[in-house]
């Protein structure tokens, strides 16, 4: 019962799979060698990240494959359809990461808010007598209190954000074309809760009254989703966070909204080109940047670990 983690997996998953009887092997397979190693070892689950691709060339030619597991949300990097269609399971941890994708958008927002990551890359090299004329440059930071934020695509992730902005006293306007109405249930520390309601609107409405706007929608299949006109439409001096898909969003018009100052500030967590961002983007000083890092905290990888390993032992009815 060998697992291939070829993205690794948290300890809990190993753990929690190893006291079941599989084999977990978390040597990372090159890409070109997967199909060989698969075979050779008689692999019968692999489970990917976003790094490993799983294409037909895999599944066509990896018989022993009888569960593909992705650990996260997005499956682009996996030809799920084609998979299923040849009988094989194809599972993700949709709930698991979450509160570390949303938590990373305010990082990115209050990085932004007040230039962190400008402040970040110049403090180090500039000396002493800069200090004041750097102090000057980010004296004109603003608070998200009091802000309108727009969430595009409220699933779990949206609804996620929706909760912070919300506890941040923000207003929350969204857009979704699968959710009408959101129902938000804000949990508090004394574990009371209260539900919100969130009504979902145009995306074109959403995009023109908000201060902040932050993406949480699958890879586009049909070009981007914010592009030159939607970046138009926007109010001046909006700020942008995009912790969903490379391609969501044109990145050569936001730079060019960037050094117009349409837009603000962005905060970036995934590229066109990754594991490559364009220098440009890389070194915008108005870019606050991650390198796909929103499900990457202990705690989501421990749950994604849990998950994965209860799914697999419920398929392979393993008790
Ligand atoms: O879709 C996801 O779950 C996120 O993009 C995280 O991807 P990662 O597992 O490669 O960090």
């Amino acid at each position: 019962m060998k697992v291939l983690a070829n993205d690794g997996l948290d300890q809990s998953g190993i753990d929690a799979l190893t006291e079941k009887g599989f084999e977990v092997i978390t040597t990372k397979v090159p890409q070109e060698f997967l199909v060989d190693y698969i075979n050779e070892h008689k692999v019968r689950t692999l489970l990917v990240r976003s790094a490993t691709q799983v294409r037909k060339d895999i599944i066509d030619n990896c018989p022993s494959i009888e569960i593909i597991g992705r650990g996260g949300v997005g499956m682009d990097n996996i030809d799920v359809d084609y998979a299923r269609e040849k009988g094989i399971h194809v599972i993700n941890t949709p709930a698991a990461s979450s509160e570390s994708v949303a938590e990373l958008v305010f990082a990115h927002l209050f990085s932004g808010a007040r230039f962190l990551q400008d402040s970040n890359r110049k403090m180090p090299v500039v000396g002493d007598s800069e200090f004041a004329a750097l102090k000057k440059s980010y004296a004109k930071g603003i608070e998200l209190r009091g802000k309108t934020i727009g969430i595009i695509g409220m699933g779990r992730i949206g609804q996620e954000v929706a909760r912070i902005a919300l506890g941040l006293g923000m207003r929350v306007v969204a857009a979704d074309n699968n959710v009408g109405r959101a129902s938000i249930k804000v949990k508090f520390y004394n574990n009371q809760f209260i539900n919100v309601d969130i009504e979902t609107e145009p995306l074109q409405e959403v995009l023109k009254h908000s201060d902040f706007i932050t993406l949480h929608v699958p890879a586009q299949k049909d070009g981007y989703m914010i592009g030159k006109n939607e970046l138009n439409m926007m109010k001046d001096g909006v700020a942008i966070v995009n912790c969903s898909r490379g391609g969501v969003i044109d990145e050569a018009a936001l730079i060019e909204a960037l050094d117009s100052g349409k837009v603000k500030f962005a905060g970036l967590d995934v590229f066109i080109n990754e594991p490559t961002p364009s220098k440009e983007i890389l070194n915008h000083s108005k870019i606050s940047l991650t390198p796909h890092t929103g499900a990457s905290t202990l705690e989501a990888q421990d749950r994604i670990g849990l998950s994965l390993a209860d799914q697999i032992s419920s398929i392979l009815q393993i008790h």
